[in-house]
């Protein structure tokens, strides 16, 4: 056997390329002809392993990363053509400068793709009836050429928190902020001369393919727990997104945009196409916006939230204004409704839905002695949660009497407060926060 990897072009080495698929894909695994011929072809980079000049495997490669079609033909396996050929690929990404990769793998090769450093992102889900896991690599250098395409001198520059989980860090003449590209979460946001605004745990995860505890986990296209065997939350907190734009705004501050499109993953898990943006302005507040647009052509619904964990001095001393008489579905006793008297103070778990509630709402923190306020457009819901001490023993990712110094007050549009999105139409949901002044 003598393997050769050669880098191959759609039109070129068009009937080598479709024997093999049509062999593999369509005859071999039953892939239905409209999902194999998907009209991506002609623009990705085509590999064909040959054996004696013999053509026994191939791969693609897209200009986002996306890794796919990769098939070594009956009786030519278990002979390394499936690992020159992905060795070909990560090659080719690093001349081409891509930071990070990503594939749907068939969930019985999956130890094939970790070996080579992949990491599973969520859970099985199937693709033409084949059981499927997204998988993605953080490339060595992604960090640097992140900068390269998006740093900022002395104001937004990029680094690794651990290995394969990037993050950038801003810093403007009023606040700094750190957010990892995984999830496009928020991680910290501190106004000079202030304790950080935002609390995350001291037993937070930092690894591929999960949520941090704490910060601003982006939830979508559905708040909650969603479907049975579908994460809480939606998965968009989980995954890579792009960085689509860095620049300087007004009153000195910094803004980056991150950005995100449906793929075979996300339609297994949610049947629409979508473009989903974040856009972070860090300055003397801090805003928020999650931009949805339907790129499809029907409406859909979603729910979504900017799921804030704020720092508190101490729970107990702690109070929430702007919700009084406003009326709430109480999750902990199984969304009971029941309307707010007063502030809201803290005694015991609390995991609450304000409902048809645009207004500001002020986190009263007397041990801190400050005021944040979490100003909104586009929700019509508030989340007020603090596990409190029973639920927080069941959180891996949260240390031992961390609820006494956290709150999640979240921007959202949950329970029945869903958001149809016409094709074609956007719909944007803003938090603002900023500290009071004169606090
Ligand atoms: O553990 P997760 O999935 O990040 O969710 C944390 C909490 O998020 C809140 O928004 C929910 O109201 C709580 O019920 C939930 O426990």
């Amino acid at each position: 056997m003598s393997l050769q990897i050669e880098i191959a072009s759609w039109e070129r080495h068009f009937a080598t390329l479709t024997n093999l698929r049509r062999t593999v894909f369509i005859e071999e695994q039953g892939v239905p002809e409209a999902l194999e011929w998907d009209g991506l072809d002609a623009a990705a980079i085509h590999f064909i392993a040959l054996d004696d000049g013999n053509a026994i495997g191939c791969a693609r490669l897209l200009a986002d990363g996306h890794i796919g079609r990769m098939a070594v033909l009956p009786g030519c396996r278990g002979k390394g053509a499936g690992r020159a050929l992905l060795n070909a690929v990560l090659h080719a990404a690093r001349q081409r400068h891509l930071g990070w990769l990503y594939l749907n793998a068939q969930a019985h090769a999956a130890g094939f793709y970790a070996r080579s450093g992949f990491q599973p992102v969520g859970a099985e889900f199937p693709d033409a009836d084949i059981p499927h896991l997204r998988m993605e690599l953080v490339m060595e250098h992604h960090t640097d050429i992140l900068n390269q395409q998006f740093a900022i001198a002395g104001r937004l520059e990029f680094m690794d928190a651990a290995a394969g989980v990037p993050v950038v860090e801003i810093t403007t003449p009023h606040a700094s902020a750190r957010i990892a590209v995984q999830g496009a979460q928020l991680l910290e946001w501190q106004p000079n001369g202030q304790q950080p605004v935002l609390w995350v745990s001291r037993a937070a995860l930092y690894q591929p393919g999960k949520g941090v505890r704490g910060g601003v986990p982006v939830c979508w296209p559905w708040f909650g727990a969603g479907e049975a065997g579908k994460p809480a939350h939606g998965f968009v907190r989980t995954r890579m997104w792009e960085v689509r734009e860095t620049g300087q705004g007004m009153a000195d501050s910094v803004f980056i945009r991150f950005g995100m499109k449906d793929d075979e993953s996300t339609r297994a898990l949610w049947d629409y196409a979508f473009d989903l943006e974040l856009i972070v302005t860090v300055g003397a507040a801090l805003k928020m916006e999650l931009v949805t647009r339907n790129a499809g052509t029907t409406a859909f619904e979603i729910s979504e939230g900017l799921h804030t964990y704020f720092r508190v001095g101490n729970i107990r001393h702690t109070r929430v204004l702007g919700l009084e008489n406003t009326e709430y579905l109480d999750k902990v006793l199984g969304f009971v409704r029941d309307t707010q008297i007063g502030a809201v103070r803290f005694s015991g778990e609390t995991d609450r839905v304000y409902v048809d509630t645009t207004t500001d709402c002020v986190i009263d923190d007397a041990e801190l002695n400050r005021k944040i306020r979490v100003a909104k457009s586009g929700s019509t819901s508030t989340v007020v949660w603090n596990p409190w001490i029973e639920k927080e023993k069941s959180f891996a990712d949260m240390a031992a009497d961390e609820y006494r110094e956290m709150l999640c007050v979240e921007t959202v549009n949950a329970g029945d407060a869903r958001v149809t999105v016409a094709a074609g139409a956007a719909h944007t949901l803003v938090a603002l926060v900023s500290l009071e002044a004169g606090v």
